[in-house]
């Protein structure tokens, strides 16, 4: 269809107003996978034309399903680029730019963020989400948040201060297991499977923040002291082995402490066995193949090329589908933990080279990374006579996948975009009008859609309450000092209470008690452009305390700092948010506020969980909150 004619249709639907507003706004749309597809052919469609889509990932088999802009020759190519190329063929005119990236890179500034007129999520995790929710408050545009998990949905629209953030809610309590029940008395298979990703992967991989062994919250376990302590040397005798990651002998090293030596101290322990069954240690040089011995005694190679090898077959055969989803046998899950311990240790020192700070995440669509986790918790599997799984099966449950339905997308795709036609006709309709809209099953009804008011802001939310500040400046040359004279200085905003400054988890000043880093300039303390800074004033003789976030801008040679948008924020009674964050405690996986939230949270809980549930959700995806 020509531009003129798809525009008399648009008009006649939408009136000519809105056909001219929503041809001019530009929106940025965040992932390119179930909804984001089929959000961008709808908004394609519905005549908007100035499209920014970003999304982190390349095109996997298993997305072809659904995600009807990818096919087969797209396999393993960016998301974002194919998506821009397939959906221009709905509307050759479009401006449609793509990046393949993630959306927390420091290029996609506030700077960015204000260059939209509505930001649309169409993302599959908690973190990013709740980025993206910080710079769209930061930079005060309106978003629209959407998610799906199987034939449930919303979708439903944050503006600041105005509307619920994606923060104000509490999120779904992820399953949780007891720490001695993952670390030393599996009984089923996702206790390996989390032992596999969310203890030895981090443990071995992960950035520093996370391998400071996770599981050891103690709070849970008080009749097991002793054990504690004992999984707390094994933690510190697994990071010495770390010393060896990149010789050949560290992948032998590491099978020898967890499925060996580890499990011998275990057997030690003669009582917990009484009325269990002792796990049996794994003996390397009855399961590893020759070629991987050989690799382990010569030097300067590291490239085995033993069993694993020939039965890892390429992604995207049917031969590897296949391998996939059969249960190997325990040389095979040797063959496999051996070569995949080998890639990510590469992979590994490449990423600490450029940033000592970072790690490796779990990725269930990272092929090295899952054949790790599978071949893993297998392997701790049969040390504990527990059944073990497919690979397929593995990933299901190490991701928590609960299958994605195509329809589900489309629909909260469609009314996402119902969600952007009333955002951009603000004269007819207000945003008290603007309903939450949610996918569900209803008893005998099957499936409908309903709508419900979107929540008002919570009132003791640190992340919408919170000031954004903008500030333009070299970073090689403003100092630390000068941040904080933002925060006090009455030219600026005058702030007063005791005042604290965490740069992601790290506290990197607060007042009398960590003064040494203000003379330091912000380069110096890791703030680079892009970055931003969680800024708490605590006045406690008001009563009340204050979360301002600051967003860095660097310009070369910017002499001074130059707050480019000072937005104040609101003060929290001390007392309330008090009571919030311990409500939130029991109830959310993460604590309000920054801390945790550029790196997320991976920790294992230790509530004592139920012991029998068949899925973890550590991290959890697709998060909906439903009415
Ligand atoms: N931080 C991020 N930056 C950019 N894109 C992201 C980020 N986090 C997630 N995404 C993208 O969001 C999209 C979410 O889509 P979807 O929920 O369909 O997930 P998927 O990975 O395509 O499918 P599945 O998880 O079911 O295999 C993915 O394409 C993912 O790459
Ligand atoms: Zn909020």
């Amino acid at each position: 269809m020509t531009d003129s004619g798809r525009l008399a249709h648009l008009e006649c639907a939408l009136s000519a107003d809105l056909t001219k507003t929503l041809g001019d706004a530009s929106i940025l749309m965040v992932g390119a996978g179930g909804i984001g597809c089929e959000l961008l052919k709808t908004l394609l469609l519905s005549g908007v034309k100035n499209i920014t889509v970003v999304d982190l990932d390349t095109i996997d088999l298993s997305n072809l399903n659904r995600q009807f802009l990818f096919q087969k020759q797209h396999i393993s190519k960016a998301k974002a680029h194919v998506a821009r190329e397939s959906a221009l063929r709905f509307n050759p005119e479009a401006n449609i730019v793509s990046h393949h990236a993630n959306i927390k890179d420091p290029q996609f500034d506030v700077a960015f963020f204000r260059g939209f007129t509505v930001v649309m999520n169409a993302l599959d995790n908690l973190e990013a989400r709740s980025y993206v929710n910080l710079m769209c408050l930061a930079a005060d545009r309106p978003l629209v948040e959407a998610g799906t998990t199987g034939f449930q949905g919303q979708s439903y629209v944050i503006k600041r201060r105005k509307t619920a953030c994606y923060d104000c809610l509490p999120k779904v309590l992820p399953k949780t297991y007891a720490v001695c029940t993952i670390r030393s008395t599996p009984s089923l298979p996702i206790h390996c499977i989390v032992w596999a990703k969310s203890y030895l992967f981090s443990q071995l991989f992960g950035p520093p923040s996370e391998s400071e062994d996770p599981v050891l919250d103690t709070r849970e376990d008080e009749g097991n002291a002793e054990e504690i302590s004992k999984l707390k040397d094994e933690s510190e005798a697994l990071k010495a082995i770390k010393d060896a990651m990149g010789t050949d002998k560290f992948p032998r090293m590491v099978f020898e402490k967890v499925f060996n030596t580890d499990v011998n101290r275990l057997l030690s322990m003669h009582d917990m066995w009484k009325s269990r069954k002792p796990p049996t240690p794994l003996v390397y040089d009855e399961l590893a193949s020759e070629e991987e011995k050989e690799t382990q005694t010569r030097k300067g190679r590291s490239k085995g090329k033993g069993k694993a090898q020939k039965n890892a077959p390429e992604s995207g055969d049917r031969e590897r589908l296949e391998w996939e989803q059969k249960v190997w046998s325990v040389e095979e899950s040797v063959g496999v933990f051996l070569k995949s311990l080998r890639v990510l240790a590469t992979r590994y020192q490449e990423v600490r080279k450029s940033d000592p700070e970072s790690g490796l995440s779990f990725d269930k669509d990272d092929d090295p990374v899952m054949d790790f986790v599978a071949a893993t918790a297998n392997l701790r599997a049969h040390v504990y006579g527990i059944p073990q799984q497919c690979r397929f099966n593995t990933k299901q449950m190490a991701g928590s996948i609960i299958p994605a339905v195509a329809t589900s997308n489309a629909i909260i795709a469609g009314v996402m975009v119902l969600h952007l036609f009333k955002l951009l006709t603000p004269s007819e309709v207000p945003l008290s009008g603007i309903k939450r809209a949610t996918l569900g099953t209803s008893t005998g009804r099957g499936t409908i859609l309903g709508a419900g008011s979107n929540e008002a802001p919570n009132p003791v939310c640190a992340v919408c309450n919170a000031g954004f500040v903008v500030v333009e400046t070299d970073v090689e040359k403003a100092k630390l000092k000068d941040i904080v004279e933002i925060v006090k200085g009455s030219d600026h905003l005058g702030l007063k209470g005791e005042v604290s400054i965490n740069h992601k988890n790290l506290l990197i000043y607060e007042d009398d008690d960590l003064e040494d880093n203000v003379d330091k300039t912000l380069q110096e303390v890791h703030i680079t452009h892009g970055k931003n800074l969680q800024i708490l004033v605590d006045d406690d003789d008001a009563g009340v305390k204050r979360t301002v976030y600051l967003f860095v801008l660097h310009r070369d040679n910017l002499p001074t700092l130059f707050t480019l948008s000072g937005d104040k924020g609101v003060d929290i009674p001390t007392v309330a948010s008090r009571v919030a964050e311990e409500s939130n405690n029991a109830k959310r996986p993460r604590e309000e506020g920054l801390e945790e939230r550029d790196e997320g949270t991976k920790r294992l809980r230790t509530d004592g969980g139920s012991h029998d549930d068949p899925i973890v959700i550590d991290e959890v995806e697709d998060t909906i909150e439903l009415d």
